[in-house]
């Protein structure tokens, strides 16, 4: 049994529903469908989703329906059944369930707007399993309430609770296809809280630990994952297979192909994740599997993100201070911010966060905290840097990736504000300022990719 995931490229009009179709119902295995909401389906326009966003946006500021904004919505899902020929009263259903949404007595604006957004991947999958029953195939769509998926009380951010993979488990035994909404789940006392962005990939996993799905497939608008962002560099080299941790390593620092969240579940039920193009479904996409063996160079791929800063803290005989390290994260708690990485030298420390996380005030009140409490010779809050991993199951077995690295950074002129490798060396992370990222890529791309046999 297999579950598989369609993101909002892949559903975005009537055609890209009928891809979806026969990719379905090639495969008998394909059994759970999981379901984004509607994407782009050309460069300028919106997704479902934002359009959601900005109906509740409205609502919240003026307490009235925006009439434009909501028949864009409507006339999303409108264009789709029209192009489908589905002439049941399912357009009307989905403006109602729209409006329900958006007049809902409102408790608390984040809630508010997780149960907006839900409403793009609740119609979508209520659609598609009208579609396929159009076509006289038994599909059916489940609520996700029912199915039994609880997550956390996190607005905007939620997580799986443990349960709910016992209570998902019994939809193996159900009939037909299962069109399941991806992105949101309920909380223990029945209110929809989404994931975050892109969290449909999150639901597949989900369901395919829960069911022990054999495989679960990724339909994207992608060949394969490539080594390098194919919108930073031109064509770049595909790759067959990867494990789960280089995949992680890479989708947490850009390579937004796959959410970096979405791993863990398939991850720990040892699940194989295909990633694969609704556009070209028989190209052989990209297996994520739990060991690979290693017929390329030291590195896999190259992966890129802008919007982090750094603290660096100094102060002699830092290496002797006991606790330094605990005070100073705990100085971060206080202000309910959480660190990405810490390099640290004898006498220094640096504190990777993401940017958006602290304002000027916050940077101020930090700085000030840092120096008079652990009476630092040098506090510096650096902003706008891009942080570039470099990953690679081979780089264990390899000399020399550093030097390579660092020479490729040198060459195009990029200086590195920092350093850092993970202790499971499979990557290695650089810093640079974010103006450096696209030439920096385009080095090591070049260094590890093109020009050199490795
Ligand atoms: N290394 C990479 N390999 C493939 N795609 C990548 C990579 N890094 C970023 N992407 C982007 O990920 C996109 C697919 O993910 P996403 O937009 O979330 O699709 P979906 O609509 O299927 O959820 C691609 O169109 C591509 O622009
Ligand atoms: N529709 C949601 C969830 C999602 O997974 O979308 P997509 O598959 O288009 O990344 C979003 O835009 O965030």
């Amino acid at each position: 049994m297999k579950v598989v995931k369609f993101g909002g490229s892949s559903l975005a009009s009537g055609e890209q529903f009928e891809k979806v179709y026969h990719i379905v119902l090639s495969d008998a295995a394909r059994k759970i469908i999981v379901v984004s909401a509607p994407g782009k389906r050309h460069k300028s326009d919106k997704k479902v989703t934002d359009l959601l966003i900005e109906n509740a946006d409205y609502y919240l500021t003026y307490r009235e329906i925006n009439e434009g904004l909501l028949e864009q919505v409507v006339g999303r899902f409108y264009s789709i059944a029209v192009e489908l020929g589905i002439y049941t009263d399912i357009i009307s259903d989905i403006r109602a369930d729209i409006i329900a949404r958006l007049t809902m007595s409102i408790s608390n604006n984040k809630k508010y707007m997780d149960r907006v957004k839900a409403g793009g991947e609740d119609n979508t999958a209520r659609l598609l399993a009208a579609y396929f029953n159009s076509k006289g195939k038994e599909a059916h769509y489940i609520n996700p309430l029912e199915a039994g998926l609880f997550v956390t009380d996190q607005p905007g951010n939620a997580q799986v609770l443990a349960e709910s993979y016992e209570n998902l488990a019994s939809l193996k035994e159900k009939s037909g296809i299962l069109v399941f909404p991806g992105f949101f789940g309920y909380s223990k006392s029945g209110e929809i809280l989404t994931f975050s962005r892109s969290g449909s990939d999150i639901t597949g996993s989900i369901l395919a630990n829960a069911i022990h799905a054999e495989l679960y497939e990724n339909f994207t608008d992608v060949d394969a994952v490539y080594s390098v962002n194919p919108i930073t560099v031109r064509n770049p080299k595909e790759i067959r297979e990867l494990t789960y941790r280089e995949m992680r390593e890479l989708s947490y620092a850009g390579f937004s192909v796959l959410h970096d969240e979405a791993l863990i579940p398939a991850y720990r039920a040892g699940i194989p994740v295909h990633i694969k193009n609704t556009n070209n479904p028989s190209a052989p996409g990209t297996k994520i599997v739990n060991q690979r063996t290693i017929t390329n160079g030291p590195v896999i791929g190259i992966a890129s993100a802008k919007g982090f800063c750094s603290i660096y803290v100094s102060k002699y005989l830092m290496n002797r201070e006991l606790g330094f390290g605990r005070k100073l994260l705990q100085i971060l708690e206080d202000f309910n911010l959480s660190y990405e990485h810490s390099p640290s030298g004898i006498d220094d420390i640096s504190i990777i966060l993401r940017q958006n996380e602290i304002g000027n005030e916050m940077e101020e009140a930090i700085r000030n905290r840092v120096f008079t409490e652990l009476e630092a010779d040098e506090v510096k809050i650096e902003r706008n840097l891009a942080l570039i991993m470099i990953v690679g199951e081979g780089m264990r077995h390899n000399v020399g990736t550093t030097a390579r690295a660092s020479r490729a950074l040198a060459h195009c002129g990029v200086n590195i504000e920092m350093i850092n490798q993970g202790s499971s060396e499979v990557s290695m992370m650089f810093g640079v300022k974010e103006v450096d990222e696209d030439r920096a890529v385009h080095s090591l791309y070049e260094e590890f990719f093109v020009s050199v046999s490795v």
